[in-house]
């Protein structure tokens, strides 16, 4: 089963963030680079992925299979204006770890039809670290996922350590949060204040 905790690169992130979540105890890193050459996006992502692999973490790609499979990351994370998950898993193969977008349990329900692995669902809560989101759905909006499908859900959108048990409640088997480790004045010791509120030791 993929790990409770998604810690996820910021724009603005470099590596020092990702070295510390992980001392911290992160078990899953999601490079999430927006801006850049490909050449500087697969470098970063390839720096992750050797980061990931000393401390025994998932490294998984946002957007873009061809970039994960170029830094043999461990899986890909798409969205609706990404290829589509059957097209990911024929290019990737059996073994790649894919996570899907979803915010209602029809959409859910037909991502898990097409292969995903996990799905990343919100905003759970609102957030200032992506623009154009609809709404939140709150722990009531992620539990009616939860119940719908029989893959891992990670809460993400405005995620803190305070709103993890109500998203745990709500059948969350994990979180996914960008500005709370990644922007963190501490990632090390946020990660592992995530961890605890996981349940994760
Ligand atoms: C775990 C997780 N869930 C959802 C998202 C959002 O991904 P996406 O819809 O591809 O949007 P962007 O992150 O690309 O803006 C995610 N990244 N991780
Ligand atoms: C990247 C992203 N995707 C979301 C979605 O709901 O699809 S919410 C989000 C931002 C999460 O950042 P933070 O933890 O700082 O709120
Ligand atoms: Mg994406």
């Amino acid at each position: 089963m993929i790990g409770r905790l998604h810690v996820v690169t910021s724009a603005d992130g470099g590596l020092a963030a990702v070295r510390a979540a992980l001392a911290g105890g992160a078990p899953v890193v999601q490079v999430r680079t927006k801006t850049g050459s490909d050449r500087q996006r697969y470098a970063f992502a390839r720096e992750v992925v050797l980061l990931c692999r000393a401390d025994r973490a998932l490294c998984i790609v946002n957007d873009r299979v061809d970039l994960a499979l170029a830094a043999r990351a461990d899986g890909t994370h798409v969205g609706a204006d990404d290829l589509p998950i059957e097209v990911v898993r024929r290019i990737a193969g059996p073994a790649h770890l894919i996570g899907g977008t979803a915010r209602d349990p029809v959409t859910a329900a037909a991502l898990v039809t097409a292969g995903a692995d996990y799905l990343g669902v919100g905003p759970a809560f609102a957030t200032t670290t992506k623009d154009g989101l609809p709404d939140p759905i709150g722990p009531a909006g992620v539990a009616a996922v939860a119940v719908a499908v029989r893959v891992p859900v990670i809460a993400i959108g405005g995620v803190t350590v305070d709103r993890v048990p109500a998203l745990r409640k709500a059948g969350a088997h994990g979180v996914a949060v960008v500005s709370a480790v990644s922007g963190a004045a501490d990632p090390a010791a946020a990660a592992a204040e995530f961890l605890a509120a996981l349940d994760v030791t």
